[in-house]
């Protein structure tokens, strides 16, 4: 995929915050910008208070990094740009500097349709500090909006329990990137189709569709619009019901679906979009399975989420399919998932990593020191624990503890010898060379499919779902722990 070059026709240098400029700027002229760190990409409380996350959007960042460049337009911007003095903002050493940036970074990150958890890294960027500091606003970028809306998704789809749910969200999206992302996305979560056919070009995706109530308003009567669309599409007649009285608009799509099986065709059902949908769903059941017609399907839409397909189907709804757009592609109940971007360690000029800590008022916002890899651990088939360790650190196969890093009293025993394990973080980029080759997004797809599967479903559960344990392994936490003391100290005056 060419995102950079089909939609945005070159460079995206600029997509990022002014204030990473001036530090990179500023890192420049006080000769710290080749000076080598690791930052984190992580985030801290799972979206719609749920019990998991899941990623998406690495194949944009791979995209983003592969182009990241200035390219001339960019650096005549820069150079003009002008200080409140009235003097150029950048020096014209800085955009020489710039002109000649080539991304050297080393990425290591989770796979697409991977179920991540709070505070583990999902993308961890090792390389000098400039480029580490320029990649963190459009890596966020990237980064969250997709995992949001592949977390919509999947609970959308896990409500659905495996019924098919189709995309319908372009009109009501963010602009067009949004639309684009969220339908990318939405597929990735476990959506079959998008309706939007830019999305369906550009990344692959089954496109599908029904019709609008305008197609049945056009014609005298529903039956006649109905019966046109059967002309045209007689082998993908769904027929929307509901434009002037639901019952009704389901017996004319009854002698419709006849005239189609009288010329050796079937329709594929109807669509319901207003009304009581339980109510309706299963009267439109009754009438189809009498006129003989038990395999028609039910499309349901309007207004659909997670919450409003559970209670249908706590009630029993005679749907088959559901078309979700709005609630979907716009995460409607929680718009932006927070996911941060912190240094978490530099190497000093003796060629020595350092550990960084930020010490805050709030404990959950205490970073995590060092440079780290992520273990899961699974027994049977399932994931039993995430575990945060330093890369360099030996894991004892007989036992370890994990410690969740927000609350030191939630401990794990783990023993590695017993369970199978998977490395989350895949190397993506060494040196600024790619060394990682996307998946096909069916695959992606497929990938969330089996991680989601993974986890036990109290994990799943829509409202308060069971916590799944992720820790720092020991050594970690206690180097950490020393890291905090040794701040508060400093702080304090005491060191
Ligand atoms: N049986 C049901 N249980 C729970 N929610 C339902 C049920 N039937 C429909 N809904 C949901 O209730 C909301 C109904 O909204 P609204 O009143 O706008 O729909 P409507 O009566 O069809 O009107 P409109 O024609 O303007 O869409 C929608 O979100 C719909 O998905
Ligand atoms: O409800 P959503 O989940 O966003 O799904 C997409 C909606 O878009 C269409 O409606 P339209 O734009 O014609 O408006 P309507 O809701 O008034 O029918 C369609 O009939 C769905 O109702
Ligand atoms: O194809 C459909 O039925 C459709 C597409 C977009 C929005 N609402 C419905």
């Amino acid at each position: 995929m060419k995102i950079t070059k089909d939609l945005y026709h070159g460079s995206l240098a600029l997509l990022t915050d002014f204030y990473q400029l001036t530090m990179a700027y500023a890192y420049w002229k006080s000769d710290k910008g080749e000076q080598e760190a690791v930052f984190n990409l992580f985030f801290r409380k799972h979206p719609f208070q749920g019990g998991f996350t899941l990623a998406a959007g690495l194949d944009y960042v791979i995209d983003y990094c592969r182009n990241f460049r200035f390219g001339k337009e960019d650096l005549e911007y820069l150079s003009k740009m002008k200080a409140p003095d009235g003097s150029p903002q950048f020096e014209k050493g800085f955009i020489d500097y710039l002109s000649k940036l080539k991304f050297t970074c080393d990425i290591d990150a989770v796979e697409e349709g991977t179920v991540v958890f709070p505070n583990a890294p999902m993308i961890r960027v090792r390389g000098p500090l400039i480029q580490c500091q320029l990649l963190e606003t459009p890596l966020l970028n990237l980064f969250n909006f997709q995992t949001l809306i592949a977390t919509k998704a999947a609970r959308i789809n896990l409500a659905a329990k495996g019924e098919p749910v189709l995309e319908f969200g372009l009109r009501r999206a963010q602009g067009i990137d949004g639309a684009l992302a969220a339908s990318r996305a939405a597929y990735i979560g476990g959506c079959t189709s998008t309706s939007n056919v830019m999305a369906g070009k550009l990344f692959g995706i089954p496109v599908s569709g029904t019709h609008a109530h305008s197609w049945i308003m056009s014609f005298e009567s529903e039956l006649e619009a109905f019966e046109a669309y059967a002309d045209a599409f007689p082998d993908q007649c769904v027929f929307l019901v509901d434009t002037y009285d639901t019952i009704n608009g389901v017996k004319n799509a009854i002698k419709v679906g006849e005239i189609l099986r009288s010329k050796g065709k079937e329709m594929i059902g109807i669509r319901i979009d207003s009304g009581d949908l339980a109510y309706y769903s299963n009267k439109a059941r009754e009438m189809l399975d009498e006129a003989g017609f038990p395999e028609a399907k039910i499309v349901a839409s309007n207004d659909l989420d997670e919450n409003i397909i559970h209670s249908l189907k706590g009630q029993e709804a005679s749907v088959n399919v559901w078309g979700v757009g709005t609630k979907l592609v716009t995460a409607y109940d929680q718009p932006a998932l927070g996911a941060v971007y912190k240094l978490s360690a530099v190497k000093e000029e003796s060629g020595e990593w350092v550990p960084k800590i930020k010490i805050s008022q709030q404990s959950l916002k205490i970073n995590i020191p060092g440079i780290h890899n992520v273990k899961r651990y699974y027994s049977n088939g399932k994931a039993v624990a995430d575990m945060i360790y330093l890369e360099d650190q030996e894991i004892n196969p007989r036992g370890t503890v994990i410690i969740d890093p927000t609350d030191a009293t939630r401990r794990k025993r783990i023993m590695p010898a017993f369970y199978k394990e998977e490395e989350l973080l895949k190397p993506i980029f060494k040196n600024g060379k790619l060394v990682y080759k996307s998946p096909k997004i069916k695959d992606i797809r497929e990938r969330a499919q089996n991680q989601l599967a993974s986890f036990d479903k109290t994990h799943k559960r829509i409202v308060n779902p069971h916590l799944y344990p992720v820790g720092l392994e020991e050594n970690l936490h206690h180097m950490r722990m020393n890291l905090v003391l040794k701040a508060k100290q400093m702080e304090n005056g005491e060191a």
